[in-house]
């Protein structure tokens, strides 16, 4: 074999491939084709010395793979994904772990077996877990402790299950022992031959309309989907060393090593057993972490702390999305630390779709630009494409050439496929509107925009002029019903410590006030009500549609 290129030239042909000015090749296979290369690279002293992968446990232990060691680690658990459980390239396996090394061991070794991994979170309940196992014909499951009890209770329901891994210092009956395997098995393993239109993955939608749906991205559509994102939203390069907060089950965990490791970055785990806003403060100065990722409502909380009070030597970009940013975190975040915050905006359907690049203009509140390859557009519910400044649906092109970087379908659910696609637009269910500048703009997803009095209101406007407010710790605002209107606006609302005590009707008052001194007055909300605490995904996201239940009694 001949050497491969220096660095920058091999990170460019991925990266012309991923903006379509090369073709996508036949076969594709992230392991062999992008961590091998990496591994060889770094052999021959084309990288600088830090890790591929470091690991901080909860307890301080700390674990660090060169690409070379996460190389030989991966095909050690290849083999015994292969041998122990029997399982062959095309079957399905369930990966449901805490941040711990061996979930991204092993979703590696899927993709060096050629098995289509379907990560889930480690918070699925029994009947979660059924519908999974069940809908995905998986053949294996791979877990902690903690999930045991629940996948014993429904194995036997689930016919196409046939192997039980658990990664523990305990055994289990019925369950193998993946770490005890793990020592015992070789670490010669031949990757598989994917094609790049195989499929790699499988994501479970969290489900907000119905039963989740399953979304499948290939080898090509994640493996090259992140190059570009990588290099020039999250700014990776051979240096790197990038931490995303982000729980394993979500899409942003594959997101981050696939930007990460196609870069030659550095992936930077922290156990994380909890969200704790001062551990992560800590772990950001005591790490030589260059590079941030943290969902929106994470970045609310860390700058409620004293920021002035950390140093961050190392830390030179930060990136956020998944929800979005009220510009009162992002200046807060920019004024402590001196650092911008880019946010991204995409879907476990897609890859990036927008985005504020290194070195771009931002305008506050935006999300940015459309990203390459995709050609992104506001449309109508017809697919028609709207001139720039109406309202409308976030609309990727798919025809006439759907882009690679994109998901393949849902899953035995053609119809869901279907229903997706309006004209030559897949439909992302978020409501935005371009400006004449190409920059994008976040009303909110289809289901969370509010109709008063034949008014449209999008739930984040109002939310970002409420987090302006001294007293807001955090907010959602949904619709309630009201006699008269059809529908109002509703805020929710986490006081700050500083106002939890203040008499509610005055502060209520207050609020709205603010609201309607900052945004147009016909948005302030008619309904408030102070909460502890606000319903969220494990991701961290708030879930709107369980507020917006609650008040109308579904
Ligand atoms: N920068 C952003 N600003 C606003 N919203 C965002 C941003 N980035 C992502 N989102 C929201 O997150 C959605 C994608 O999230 P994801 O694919 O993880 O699905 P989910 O919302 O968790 O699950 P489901 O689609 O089943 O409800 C987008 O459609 C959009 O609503």
């Amino acid at each position: 074999q001949p050497p491969p290129p220096p660095a920058p030239e091999i990170t460019a042909t991925w990266e012309a491939i991923n903006l379509g000015r090369q073709p996508v090749p036949e076969y594709f296979n992230f392991a062999h084709d992008v961590l091998d290369v990496w591994s060889q690279l770094e052999k021959a002293g084309h990288r600088p010395s830090n890790p591929a992968f470091w690991w901080v446990g909860g307890t301080g232990k700390e674990i660090k793979w060169s690409f070379e060691e996460l190389g030989k680690q991966s095909r050690k658990a290849a083999n015994v994904l292969e041998s122990a459980c029997g399982l062959q390239s095309g079957d399905r396996m369930m990966v449901v772990l805490p941040r711990l090394p061996e979930w991204w061991l092993v979703t590696v070794a899927c993709m060096r077996a050629g098995l289509i991994m379907i990560p889930g979170i480690s918070q699925l309940t029994e009947k979660d877990l059924k519908y999974r196992l069940q809908a995905s014909r998986a053949k294996s499951i791979i877990t902690s402790d903690a999930l045991v009890p629940q996948v014993d209770a429904i194995c036997h329901d689930c016919p196409s299950l046939q192997t039980k891994l658990l990664v523990s210092d305990n055994s289990h009956p019925g369950w193998m022992n993946f770490r005890e395997l793990l020592q015992k098995a070789s670490s010669e393993h031949n990757c598989v031959r994917t094609k790049s239109q195989d499929p790699l993955s499988i994501y479970f939608t969290s489900g907000t309309t119905g039963n989740p749906k399953m979304v499948e991205h290939s080898h090509s559509s994640y493996g090259l989907g992140f190059v570009a994102s990588g290099r020039h939203w999250v700014a990776l390069t051979e240096s790197s060393i990038f931490w995303n907060t982000t729980d394993t089950g979500w899409v942003k965990a594959a997101w981050t090593f696939f930007s990460a490791w196609s870069n030659g970055s550095c992936v930077f785990v922290h156990e994380l057993p909890r969200v704790d806003t001062k551990l992560i403060l800590n772990t950001l100065s005591r790490f030589p972490i260059t590079s941030l990722c943290c969902v929106p409502t994470l970045f609310r909380l860390l700058v409620q702390e004293d920021l002035t009070r950390y140093q961050f030597p190392s830390l030179r970009h930060c990136v956020t999305g998944g929800e979005a940013l009220n510009p009162d975190v992002r200046e807060r975040w920019k004024s402590q630390t001196g650092l911008e915050l880019h946010e991204g905006y995409g879907q476990s359907e897609t890859v990036v779709i927008c985005a504020n690049q290194k070195g771009m203009m931002i305008k506050t509140g935006s999300m940015g630009k459309a990203f390459p390859p995709y050609d992104v557009q506001i449309v109508d519910d017809q697919g028609n494409v709207l001139p720039p400044g109406e309202e409308g649906n976030v609309a990727v092109r798919i025809k006439p050439t759907r882009p690679f970087c994109f998901f393949h379908h849902y899953v035995d659910n053609p119809e869901k496929t279907a229903a997706s696609e309006q004209g030559d637009f897949y439909i992302t269910g978020d409501r935005a509107f371009m400006d004449k500048d190409g920059y994008f703009w976040f009303l909110g997803r289809s289901d969370d925009v509010i109709n008063s009095s034949s008014y449209r209101i999008g739930p984040v406007e109002v939310e970002s002029a409420l987090a302006e407010h001294p007293a807001v710790l955090e907010c959602a605002v949904v619709s309630s019903p009201d006699p008269i209107r059809g529908e109002v606006v509703k805020a929710f609302i986490v006081l700050t410590p500083a106002y939890s005590s203040h008499e509610p009707e005055a502060l209520t008052r207050e609020l709205q006030e603010h609201v309607k001194k900052t945004t147009a007055p016909y948005k302030y909300p008619r309904k408030v009500e102070f909460i502890s605490e606000l319903p969220k995904t494990v991701s961290g996201k708030i879930q709107r549609g369980k507020l917006r239940n609650q008040e109308w009694g579904r």
